[in-house]
């Protein structure tokens, strides 16, 4: 099975972004990955819902939307409305709302992704790992593109692909974060079925080639 695509849209020419998402369309790519941030969860702020509805009247991809927020449940209707696929909610943002948190999700007709930031142990999803479709896996600190990859991200995905098969699990294992030439078939080969990536892809002179080299990684 070829790998899952997301491109980081954090890394596009937001002067241009009809011209990028444009590109998108017409690219290989599987989904189109979103990052939203609120100033608090992480020390950054991204783009909002105009932003996003403008971005869902022109995108053909499946949106893949990234959460960095304290209190992702507020946007769960809204996201929906868009027309999203997943949404994507940090375990450290939610705590003890996570189980609620997904239930919504799945109720408004998205699939649920728990996310875990570097510091927060692979078990930490273990209670959710059969309630989920995904878990997204951050291989730099969350609030910034174009950081460089956390290399113990490797051992935590083959811990992570042992935790779903123990469990019997369907969840598809997505990394974020320094995602290229260099990192992206060690991660395929340690058991990531999706990749986000940004600068690498956006920064590039051919982003439609680039792409489609990631997807000939083979899961
Ligand atoms: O969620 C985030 C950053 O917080 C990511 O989605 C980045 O946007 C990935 O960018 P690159 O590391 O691939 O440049
Ligand atoms: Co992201």
């Amino acid at each position: 099975m070829m790998a899952i695509v997301s491109p980081s849209l954090l890394a596009a020419d937001f002067l241009h972004l009809e011209k990028d998402i444009e590109m998108i369309n017409k690219s290989g790519a599987d989904w189109l990955h979103l990052d939203i941030m609120d100033g608090m969860f992480v020390p950054n702020i991204s783009f909002g819902f105009s932003v996003l509805d403008a971005i869902a009247k022109v995108l053909d991809k499946p949106m893949d939307v990234h959460y960095m927020t304290m209190r992702p449940e507020d946007y769960i209707e809204r996201t929906a409305k868009l027309g999203a696929k997943s949404m994507n909610v940090h375990i450290e943002a939610c705590g003890e709302r996570l189980p609620d948190i997904i239930r919504r999700i799945h109720t408004a007709g998205m699939k649920a992704a728990v996310t875990i930031s570097p510091d927060t142990p692979v078990e930490a999803v273990r209670p959710y790992i059969n309630d989920v479709e995904m878990v997204l896996v951050m291989s730099v600190y969350p609030g910034f593109g174009g950081q460089k990859f956390i290399e113990a991200t490797i051992g935590r995905i083959h811990a992570l692909r042992n935790m779903i098969s123990e469990c019997g699990s369907k969840a598809l294992i997505e990394v974020d974060g320094g995602v290229g030439a260099s990192t992206a078939p060690r991660l395929v080969k340690a058991g990531c079925d999706a990749l986000v990536s940004g600068s690498y892809i956006f920064k590039a002179d051919n982003p439609i080639e680039v792409i489609d080299s990631l997807k000939q990684l083979t899961l």
